[in-house]
């Protein structure tokens, strides 16, 4: 590896540090090349995916109180979700709290084991493989946290913090962890010479700075990254978030990149999905989700982005306010989950869960009604092919088509809404 990583993304001007903190001098790590500016990451189209996730599902178990505790219920957490993530490129996975974000990035690091459905790395389905046949895999995808302030030991040294996979998997002898750790923290922009303190004495960016180190000491070929940012002061987000799109480039690493942030969503990840109660309701490319939401959740979600965060996804937008809760993934409601917020719904919302339907080369929706802002078809566009009535009733005279929840990528054909036809590539 130490041939590979010789990097120069190095990160200057390290952040502001929380009050009461004595993180390390500014001086001390301004050694290191200046940030150049950092466009928007784009899509390979030649890339073939590391990651393909199919109908993948998490339910967790409700136990009743009491000595016998019996299962009661489930927390439906992920309940059918189908993606892919191309080698060195990024998806971003977006969505409220609680929508299944986490719960989807534990288990493409198999820390969860899914209830069902297919996890393929490299073309190898790791849904279910035992915690022995793992280890060779979690030198591959790699996590990296929110919260740099509880995801490294507060009584280990950075350096034996990053130093510790390298011993475990036994990647280079002893004797070279050191100068292999000081490597890794060079590349993220630290001070190599700090291998020896302790994680209170760095700032927030810093630290989050020693988990990217810690993930990627085994040379993975993926990492979740979930809100790897979210917990930093704003000034030092950007980065951060550059620091890991010159990792991307340099070393060729794909990101399944969870945030809320969408913004920041947009710069990572040249496609995205949206996730709301356990779904997947949207999923495009960069273009077509920022520009031409088609689900009504989407859309609420972009127009709540505040004013100054407006301009990097593409302007102000009138402000869509969702009305109620999101409903308990115990019992969601029937049909589409969003039905119960959404301004649009009809009747056959409640009856019907509707298809994640490709609607354009890149662009897959979840929704009977999909369609920009102000322009829902007033009719059930998925209806007749359903099976059903524009009410949701079964229609003996139409026949439904199989095959229309399409899986993880997106087919060379697809339906396209205004013409109500199907269109070809
Ligand atoms: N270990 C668990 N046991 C039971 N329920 C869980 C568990 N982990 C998550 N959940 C539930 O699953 C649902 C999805 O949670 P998850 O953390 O994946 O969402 P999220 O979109 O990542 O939200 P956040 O951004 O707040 O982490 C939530 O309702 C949550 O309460």
């Amino acid at each position: 590896m130490s041939g590979q990583l010789s990097s120069s993304t190095g990160m200057p001007n390290e952040d502001p540090h929380p009050p009461g903190e004595d993180p390390i001098e500014q001086d001390e790590i301004d050694y290191v090349a200046p940030v150049t500016s950092h466009s928007a990451a784009v899509a390979d189209p030649a890339a073939k995916p590391i990651l393909e996730v199919e109908d993948l599902r998490m339910y967790f178990p409700v136990k009743s109180a009491g000595l016998f505790r019996r299962t009661i219920g489930h927390v439906q957490a992920v309940d059918g979700v189908s993606f892919q993530v191309p080698e060195g490129g990024s998806l971003g996975l977006v969505g409220e709290s609680g929508c299944g974000k986490s719960t989807t990035g534990r288990m493409v690091t198999r820390l969860y084991e899914p209830t069902g459905g297919a996890i393929r790395f490299d073309g190898e389905d790791i849904a279910k493989t035992s915690e022995r046949g793992l280890k060779p895999l979690r030198r591959e995808i790699q996590m990296i946290f929110q919260d740099p302030y509880t995801s490294l030991n507060p009584r280990h040294t950075v350096g034996s913090i990053v130093g510790a996979p390298l011993e475990i998997h036994k990647i280079v002898p002893r004797k070279q962890v050191l100068a292999r750790v000081q490597e890794l923290l060079e590349i993220v922009g630290l001070n190599p010479e700090h291998y020896n303190r302790y994680p209170h004495e760095f700032s927030g960016g810093q630290r989050q700075r020693i988990g990217i180190a810690r993930a990627l000491t085994l040379q993975p070929k993926l990492l979740v990254a979930d809100e790897p940012v979210s917990a930093l002061d704003v000034s030092i987000q950007a980065q951060v978030v550059n620091l890991l799109q010159d990792l991307q480039k340099e070393f060729r690493i794909a990101f399944l990149f969870i945030a809320h942030d969408l913004a920041i969503v947009r710069h990572f990840c040249p496609e995205v999905a949206v996730m709301y109660l356990g779904k997947i309701v949207e999923i495009a490319d960069r273009d077509s989700l920022y520009n031409r939401p088609n689900h009504p959740y989407s859309q609420a979600l972009l127009s709540a982005v505040p004013d100054v965060k407006q301009a990097a996804i593409g302007g102000r937008r009138e402000r869509i306010r969702l009305v109620g809760d999101v409903p308990s993934p115990i019992n969601p409601p029937s049909g589409c989950r969003f039905r119960t917020r959404c301004p649009i719904a009809q009747e056959i919302c409640a009856r019907v869960e509707p298809p994640l339907l490709q609607v354009g080369p890149r662009h897959k929706v979840a929704c009977h009604f999909p369609g920009q802002l102000g322009k829902h078809p007033d009719k059930p566009i998925t209806g007749r092919m359903l099976g059903v009535d524009d009410y949701g009733a079964p229609d003996p005279s139409a026949t439904p088509l199989t095959g229309l929840d399409s899986g993880p990528g997106f087919a060379d054909h697809w339906f396209d809404i205004e013409a109500k036809t199907l269109r070809q590539a």
